[in-house]
């Protein structure tokens, strides 16, 4: 079924039902209660369900794609899981795309997968969980081309079969939304609701925006992007790391938006990169809006997070 199908389309078929299960057991989590917190660091949780999620996640992909590199939030704790799933489920609509012809070749040695099992913790232990989302990132070399965002919660207060998956591969395209228009006489940035700092709020106040909407995880408030409900995610801190915006990245490039740090540069996804977002985050719906929001951040803001 598979054998003829490019291996990052393979890849990308494979992680989608990763991801939906990720997301059952973060569900599975919250509704046995118990979510055995352990703080990381300032700000820093972890729960049972990144826990499980990211061994789970690992686990799968590892064993179903031996020679890519896998590096997740979560992966040193140690702790015995067993995967009663077999891992060879594929979504169907991802086989049948067309590869873009500059990744068709590209070989598991090259592919270095970003994952974040539960993006969004603190917001996911103080039950805003729309703010949750399992995201799986696929760099080549060290671009991010193709990511899996998976918002295991979303529409959980209107219906029973909550949840919902996005996808993108540059070249190809996003899908799993309704990408609705921007309003065009208006400014709405998002940014940190838990990580705020006065250097976030200064360069917040330096794009004098409309509105501001403050919400969890890189991958929800990329969502917002994605969805045309804001224009910029503007977050000048260290803090995030490259498995909060490799899927991100990928699939709102491939929607035809850009996410760089706030002095406009890349960050590298090659498997030996500092994993450290240590210059922030910008990214822009539009990815011809985004050197307009480069301009009006100041310098002392850059230089302050170099
Ligand atoms: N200071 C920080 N320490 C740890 N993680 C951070 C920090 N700042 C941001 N993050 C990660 O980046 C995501 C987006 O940041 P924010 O929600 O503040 O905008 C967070 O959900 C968190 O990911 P995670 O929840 O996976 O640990
Ligand atoms: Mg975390
Ligand atoms: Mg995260
Ligand atoms: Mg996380």
């Amino acid at each position: 079924m598979t054998q003829n199908v490019p291996l990052i389309l393979k890849l990308i078929s494979s992680c989608i039902p990763i991801a939906n299960r990720a997301g059952k057991i973060i569900q599975d989590v919250m509704k046995k209660g118990e979510l055995h917190i352990v703080e990381k660091g300032v700000q820093d949780f972890q729960t049972e369900a990144d826990r499980l999620a990211q061994q789970f996640i690992s686990i799968s992909l590892s064993r179903q794609f031996p020679c890519i590199t896998i590096i997740g939030e979560e992966d040193d704790n140690g702790e015995e899981f067993h995967v009663d799933f077999e891992t060879n489920e594929y979504d169907q609509s991802v086989l049948e795309k067309k590869c873009p012809d500059e990744l068709k070749d590209i070989v598991e040695n090259q592919i270095t997968v970003w994952v974040d099992p539960l993006d969004g913790t603190s917001e996911y232990t103080q039950g805003l969980l729309e703010h949750v989302t399992v995201l799986i990132g696929i760099a080549v070399n060290k671009k991010a081309v193709a990511g899996v965002i998976h918002q295991p919660y979303y529409g959980y207060k209107e219906r029973n079969d909550c949840g919902r998956t996005i996808w993108g591969l540059s070249g190809l395209g996003s899908f799993g939304y309704i990408p609705n228009d921007l309003p065009s006489d208006r400014c709405i940035l998002t940014t940190t609701r838990s990580h705020s700092t006065g250097l976030v709020q200064e360069a917040i106040d330096s794009i004098k925006a409309d509105e501001v909407i403050r919400v969890g995880g890189a991958g929800h408030k990329v969502l917002l992007l994605l969805e045309g409900i804001a224009h910029a995610y503007v977050f000048a801190s260290k803090g995030s790391k490259r498995w909060d915006t490799c899927a991100p990245e990928a699939v709102l490039q491939a929607a035809g938006g850009l996410l760089t740090d706030i002095s406009g540069n890349f960050y590298s996804y090659d498997k030996n990169t500092n994993y450290q977002n240590t210059n922030g985050v910008l990214a822009t719906a539009k990815k011809e809006d985004h050197c307009r929001y480069l301009n009006l951040l100041p310098d002392s803001i850059k230089q302050s997070l170099k």
